[in-house]
């Protein structure tokens, strides 16, 4: 199967039948594989919560120099977003390096309008892995097409604004890809869902320039090495 753009915006694009068949059970193993804790966030809304992946990987912008190791999608998810300088900017230049984080979103929970603008970041992705999702299943992932407003807070920012958001359906092995200060936020996952909504997500970011924010970087870095070591 080839990967199919099938929906566009000026902050967001879709593409579907992003992985072919190895490469998405390759990614499904690896999420399968991740110790999980939950997630604590102001932004999520459900009752459950949701739970994510354990020590976030980290890699630099260039798709061929992942560790080995790694499964096929993170290289693939870094093309699809180098390819990207709409959205992204240029590889290597506004970002040097992109996350990767397993999402669980159970039965009830889900997150609130965000844009996850600032920290460096120019964009995230998002690569729905479940094996199936019916579209009352809810779980969409809801995009106002605009800039985020500097002022007040996102909530009111859609509330007010003229245009509507985008439902998009978390339709297994799609990509969503999102420049970053863009609100959004994924509705809860209905209570008929039978399975948990799961998600490969991550930003494309700048190191923040400056000795100390380097420090600070490396200070972070270390701090989750540790960590990765103790879990
Ligand atoms: O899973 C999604 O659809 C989006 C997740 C998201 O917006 C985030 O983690 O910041
Ligand atoms: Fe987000």
């Amino acid at each position: 199967m080839t990967v199919r753009a099938t929906l566009r915006g000026r902050r967001f694009a879709v593409l579907d039948d992003f992985l072919d068949g190895a490469a998405l059970e390759e990614v499904r193993r690896t999420m399968a594989a991740s110790a999980f804790s939950a997630a604590e966030s102001p932004l999520l809304t459900g009752q459950d919560g949701a739970l994510r992946s354990r020590g976030t990987v980290v890699r630099g912008a260039a798709a061929d120099l992942g560790a080995a190791g790694d499964p096929a999608a993170y290289g693939l998810v870094r093309s699809a977003v180098a390819a990207e300088p709409e959205l992204f900017g240029r590889p290597g230049e506004d970002w040097d390096r992109v996350g990767f984080t397993f999402w669980n979103y159970p039965v009830g929970s889900g997150l609130a309008w965000h844009g996850d603008a600032g920290g460096g970041r120019r964009g995230s992705y998002v690569l729905f892995l479940h094996e199936e999702w019916r579209a009352s299943w809810g779980g969409e992932l809801m995009v106002l097409d605009e800039e985020e407003a500097d002022t007040g807070t996102v909530e009111l920012q859609v509330r007010e604004s003229g245009s509507s958001p985008v439902a998009i359906v978390p339709r297994p092995n799609r990509l969503v890809l999102l420049r970053a200060g863009t609100p959004h936020r994924i509705n809860r996952v209905d209570p008929t869902a039978a399975l948990v909504r799961c998600s490969l997500t991550g930003f494309a970011m700048k190191r923040p320039d400056g000795a100390g924010a380097d420090a600070r970087d490396r200070f972070r870095e270390l701090v989750g090495a540790l960590k990765g070591a103790s879990e």
